[in-house]
């Protein structure tokens, strides 16, 4: 095919030959042309592997995008059609015209273009990676960098869209067929009583209701401050790294040291023991027994071996969040476990892109439907903490509903599943001059957590109530 190519990309392609190249598949891009000029199939074929932009050629990529556009309108494709829409520029030698006619003379069949598109688009993914290293050494060299570790967070952005590509394979189209098999297999598998369903939350009734945290959910935990936002994700978490693989935990307000310290605090609950550490106690670093600091130790070494990631840094974007955990899911595979889960405490403290600056909402809607595809994209449960306003506060039930998240953006239609967080006693606690009747009832709803489901896309709403030390980080089923 090179034969037939104008003198300009001759001369290209034989001082390539010797010189240092930069990547390109020039004869795969006129050997699939070709091939949509033969026969308008070959761009269904190739469209899920290949876009315009990762063409090489100009004029490629030029071809290629009016294909497309025709395509779309149901239009025909030929080379005369072509010619009459790209002109007939002279490309060194030969026109834009015969340069077409001769793509379609030398066309290859339509089974050939699957392959041709992927031999390009991979072309385009080295070409992203020669171009961000030629750059980040260009600049390094030259003293232009001034902030290392903020300019290889720009690279590893750049890089990340390379190894995300990869990463998403498993997102492409499937026909229904294949899709209703693999629902039933797996329906088969829980009838046999050995299947994972979602990544469990390790409360029973929660996972009986939502069937677990299942793959590609974006699921929202919502509560105003203090509610046990951060107490339930941790014992979620927890428990997804304990049974279902490695979990990304992704603390944009506590440093991992607080983290641990909870951490540290539940896994040595025990309420046989007359002592209660609570994770106060384990800051501060006084008052613990030698019998409270053997029961840390063994606590230490359970958490030992867990995968639960933490990545402790205020102001990440979305898209160094999706980065790290595209790595965390690489380093998961790795090391032979699936990463289960990321867990975002909260998604309010993320860093907007500057495309909406200065209007919240837009932001919002912006980074839930970020989270969403990233759901999707890793085919695992995203959970994002949400903080709800002052609004709740106005009302005489303070229960969360959905109206609250209403103010943020488009999280309440992007997220699969609301769950909603409740402690009557914070209430009670805060209040001045409590009645003996309230007394009582703080002294019963001490240690009880509603959490409501408000919104589950496949799936009842129904409302749990669990038992919570929130001193300890403690969340278990109320036995009632
Ligand atoms: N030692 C303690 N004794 C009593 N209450 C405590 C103790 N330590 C923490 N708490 C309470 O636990 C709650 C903290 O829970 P958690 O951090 O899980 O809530 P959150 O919803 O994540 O809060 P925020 O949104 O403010 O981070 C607060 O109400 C806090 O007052």
């Amino acid at each position: 095919m090179s034969a037939s190519l104008p003198n300009a990309l001759t001369a290209r392609l034989e001082a390539d030959n010797q010189l240092p190249v930069t990547p390109s598949a020039v004869e795969a891009e006129q050997a699939l042309l070709g091939a949509v000029l033969h026969n308008p199939e070959a761009l269904d074929r190739a469209r899920d592997h290949v876009r315009a932009e990762d063409f090489f050629e100009p004029v490629h990529r030029q071809m290629f995008e009016v294909m497309c556009q025709r395509r779309d309108a149901g239009e025909a494709i030929d080379w005369k059609l072509m010619k009459a829409v790209l002109g007939n520029a002279d490309l060194g030698g030969v026109t834009t015209g015969q340069y077409i006619a001769r793509l379609a003379s030398e066309a290859i069949t339509v089974v050939g273009a699957p392959g041709y598109a992927r031999m390009i688009a991979e072309a385009a993914q080295m070409r992203t990676v020669y171009e961000t290293c030629q750059a980040g050494a260009a600049r390094m060299t030259c003293g232009a960098v001034e902030n290392p570790a903020a300019y290889a967070t720009h690279m590893i952005e750049q890089l990340d869209a390379v190894a995300s590509a990869a990463l998403a394979e498993h997102a492409r189209r499937v026909t229904l067929g294949h899709s209703v098999t693999s629902v039933l297999a797996r329906v088969d598998q829980v009838r046999q009583g050995h299947a994972p369903r979602g990544v469990p939350y390790g409360l029973p009734k929660l996972d009986g209701y939502t069937l677990g945290m299942r793959p590609s959910q974006f699921i929202v935990l919502a509560g105003r401050p203090g509610m046990g936002k951060t107490t339930v994700a941790l014992h979620v978490a927890l428990t997804a790294a304990r049974r279902s693989g490695a979990v990304g935990f992704f603390s944009l307000e506590m440093g991992a040291d607080e983290l641990s310290e909870r951490v540290l605090a539940a896994t040595a609950y025990d309420p046989r023991e007359p002592e209660l550490i609570t994770y106060r106690a384990i800051a501060e670093a006084r008052g613990l027994s030698p019998d409270a600091m053997g029961r840390l130790q063994e606590a230490e070494r359970a958490c030992a071996g867990i995968p639960l990631w933490i990545e402790p840094q205020a102001g990440l974007t979305l898209a160094q969040i999706a980065a790290r955990a595209r790595q965390m899911r690489m380093r998961a595979e790795r090391q032979g476990i699936p990463l289960a889960a990321i867990f975002i405490d909260h998604i309010g403290l993320i860093r907007p892109s500057k495309r909406y600056q200065g209007n919240r909402v837009q932001e919002m809607t912006e980074i839930s439907s970020g989270l969403k595809g990233l759901a999707k994209e890793l085919g695992i449960p995203v959970v994002g903490l949400s903080q709800l306003n002052r609004e709740v506060e106005k009302r005489q039930d303070k229960r969360p509903q959905l109206a609250d998240l209403r103010e943020s953006g488009s999280i309440e239609q992007d997220a699969d599943v609301v769950l909603a967080l409740y402690r009557d006693a914070y209430y009670l606690e805060h209040k001045a001059d409590r009645t003996d009747v309230e007394e009582d009832r703080l002294a019963r709803c001490l240690n009880e957590l509603e959490i409501e489901i408000l919104k589950q896309r496949s799936g009842p709403t129904s409302r749990i109530t669990c038992f919570c030390d929130v001193a300890c980080n403690v969340l278990a089923e109320a036995a009632r």
